[in-house]
């Protein structure tokens, strides 16, 4: 205390603020979506938690900062960053957020905060589904669905009847959902497995013309595994057990600044069982062509990047037309999964391509399932399947802060350790 040296300086004043900070977090906490309604209870490790002793063991902290560190207030979780002589109203300033980056445009509000740094909130267009950025060749018509490819003799939820529908025809006749709308283990590790170790045989490369690499030799599309969805020409009703990706998203999240070198990141706000489903990828679809083209128009403007390419099923049927080679990208508009950072090899979250409403694979819909359960407030990541070692990709890569022990950015990994 003898460190701080305005003359206004009054203990009751610090005090009355850091109250005032903590009902404001409270505040804004209980204006948080929570799934089941009851009263928001807080567990250790969660940034609002703040009960009896921690309490004090915060306010100690505050009190005891160093001259020249930033003090940070322990029982807060990382949560704001003092500098010595702010006071919390200052730092109740500086924590950016927004309710709900969504805008009404979900089942649930998604929240952004920043706790950390000081990155300006980011500036996309928030969109809840997919949308055709020009050339894109989609054709969905209820015509081109064939009726093997439908069933349109259920009723109710298949998932409930003894026989599977024709629509799981595609996962072997058996569904990828279990009855609690998870995926189902068998679905989910064998998908997990692919994509961990994924064997030449699962690969697929274009012979005459790879719309990815263009003018260069293919370098292979990994071959994935498909959901089909139940879908509009099918009997059974919108809570059928097979339409999970399709009714939105359900799980609390929050976009939150990391404290690594990653920007901006997407955390779950409640626990996840195994095989949740958790958002899908949503962006503007876009042909290889216009990506590369944009690619050309911003290169080296953006520190991040946000395409994905649908290349699950590349080659298996015939030669792709330039503007079947489709892919997403979130760079101007999309949906929370923009922001989900990537992890290398043991990410929590698996993309699985689901097809809902057309029985063509060029397009479909990328969505993310929780490979393991999840705790509360850990930040979410799925394996981009980057190549760290490829700088023409047309998806660029960047210095891996993963932290995975299995981490594939060689160089990446041997700058963090020397700063460490
Ligand atoms: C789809 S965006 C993810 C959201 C991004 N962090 C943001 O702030 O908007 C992908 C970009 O995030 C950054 N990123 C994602 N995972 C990373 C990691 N493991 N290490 C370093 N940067 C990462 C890279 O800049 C990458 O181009």
């Amino acid at each position: 205390m003898h460190k701080l040296v305005s003359p206004q300086f009054s203990v009751m004043k610090l005090l009355k603020d850091f109250c005032d900070l903590y009902l404001e977090l409270g505040t804004v906490s209980s204006n948080w979506p929570v799934a089941d309604n009851s009263p928001v209870v807080r567990k250790v490790g969660d940034p609002f938690h703040s009960v009896g002793s921690n309490r004090k063991a915060s306010s100690d902290q505050a009190l005891k900062g160093k001259a020249s560190k930033p003090c940070r207030f322990s029982n807060f979780h990382n949560l704001v960053n003092v500098q010595q002589g702010t006071t919390a109203i200052d730092v109740k300033k500086s924590i950016k957020k927004l309710n709900d980056i969504t805008k009404g445009s979900e089942n649930v509000q998604i929240s952004l905060i920043a706790e950390v740094g000081n990155d300006d909130i980011p500036k996309f267009t928030y969109m809840p589904q997919n949308i055709i950025y020009q050339n894109a060749c989609m054709q969905i018509s209820l015509a081109r669905i064939a009726d093997e490819d439908c069933c349109s003799g259920c009723s109710g939820d298949c998932l409930s009847h003894q026989l599977p529908c024709a629509c799981a025809r595609e996962t072997r006749g058996e569904f990828a959902y279990t009855q609690q709308g998870l995926l189902t283990q068998e679905f989910l590790r064998e998908s997990v497995s692919t994509k961990r170790d994924p064997h030449i045989k699962n690969f697929v490369f274009c012979q005459e013309y790879c719309p990815l690499e263009r003018y260069k030799k293919c370098k292979g599309h990994l071959v994935r595994k498909f959901i089909k969805e139940c879908w509009m020409k099918c009997g059974c009703d919108m809570n059928c057990g097979n339409r999970i990706i399709q009714r939105g998203i359900t799980c609390n999240l929050q976009v939150f600044l990391t404290h690594e070198d990653k920007g901006w990141g997407v955390r779950t706000l409640n626990d996840l069982p195994e095989g949740t489903f958790v958002c899908e990828y949503v962006g503007e679809i876009l042909t290889n062509t216009e990506l590369y083209d944009r690619n050309m128009q911003n290169s080296g403007s953006d520190r991040h990047t946000y395409p994905v390419t649908l290349d699950a099923d590349w080659g298996s049927e015939r030669v792709l037309r330039d503007d079947e080679a489709l892919c997403l990208d979130a760079t101007f508009s999309g949906n929370v999964a923009r922001f989900i950072n990537h992890r290398c090899n043991d990410a929590n979250l698996i993309d699985i391509p689901v097809q809902v409403e057309t029985p063509d694979r060029h397009y479909y819909h990328l969505a993310f399932f929780t490979t393991r359960e999840v705790r509360a407030f850990e930040e979410l990541t799925w394996d981009y399947g980057i190549d760290f070692d490829d700088h023409d990709h047309p998806i660029k890569a960047f210095q891996c802060c993963c932290g995975s022990a299995s981490c594939r950015d060689l160089k990446g990994r041997r700058s963090s350790t020397a700063e460490r």
